[in-house]
């Protein structure tokens, strides 16, 4: 197996997803955080990342937050091949795109993904256990700025993927619209 190099792989945040010299410290909103820990599933049970039932999904688990640092995991399953034994990169990218989201719902407002960046560290095995990681790093207006990053077999495993992105606040007619 290659061995990635970590002087080349210290980040995938571009200035895009980087906050500005402004960017007010995140706070964790005491509604969505209640969110967090009796509901869980308020978003109901059809998402990919989550959905405990949705076949071939990741169905991540959320395992805990602190402040607006959020964790799950997940297990790779044939179905989310790529490479034969290997995950596809676009499953560990949505693995991502769901913890990162998660630690942006924890800030109280309606976030999307506006801008996800992803490095691809290490290849992850079909049955691996994938511990996922995020936090945001700063808001400004609308903007959300998070990190993160998915582990191989337990959170201090070593790091498959690293991701960056930005979230956008949108109203909640965003979801409720007709298109
Ligand atoms: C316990 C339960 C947990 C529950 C946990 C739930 C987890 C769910 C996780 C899944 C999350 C998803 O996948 S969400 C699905 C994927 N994402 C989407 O579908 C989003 C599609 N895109 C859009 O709808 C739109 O482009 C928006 C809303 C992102 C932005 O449009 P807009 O509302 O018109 O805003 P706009 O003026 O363009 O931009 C507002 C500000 O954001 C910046 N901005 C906008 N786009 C970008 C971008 N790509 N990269 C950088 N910056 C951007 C602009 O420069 C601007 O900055 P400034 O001028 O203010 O400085």
């Amino acid at each position: 197996m290659t061995v990635p190099n970590p002087a080349r792989r210290t980040s995938p945040r571009s200035d895009l997803t980087t906050p500005p010299p402004d960017a007010a410290e995140p706070r964790v909103d005491p509604k969505a955080e209640l969110d967090f820990s009796e509901i869980g599933d308020v978003l109901g049970n059809a998402c990919f990342g989550c959905g405990p039932e949705v076949p071939h999904g990741l169905r991540i688990t959320r395992t805990g937050h602190e402040g607006s640092t959020s964790y799950g995991e997940f297990t790779v399953i044939p179905e989310h091949q790529g490479a034969p034994g290997l995950a596809h990169g676009g499953i560990l990218a949505a693995a991502m795109d769901e913890i990162l989201g998660t630690s942006a719902w924890l800030l109280g407002g309606r976030y999307v993904t506006g801008r996800l960046e992803t490095d691809f560290v290490r290849p992850v095995p079909v049955g691996s256990r994938v511990h996922l990681t995020a936090r945001c790093t700063g808001v400004h207006g609308r903007k959300a700025y998070m990190e993160g990053e998915g582990r191989i077999g337990g959170p201090d495993g070593p790091v498959a993927v690293r991701a960056a992105a930005v979230f956008i606040e949108v109203p909640l007619e965003h979801f409720t619209e007709e298109r």
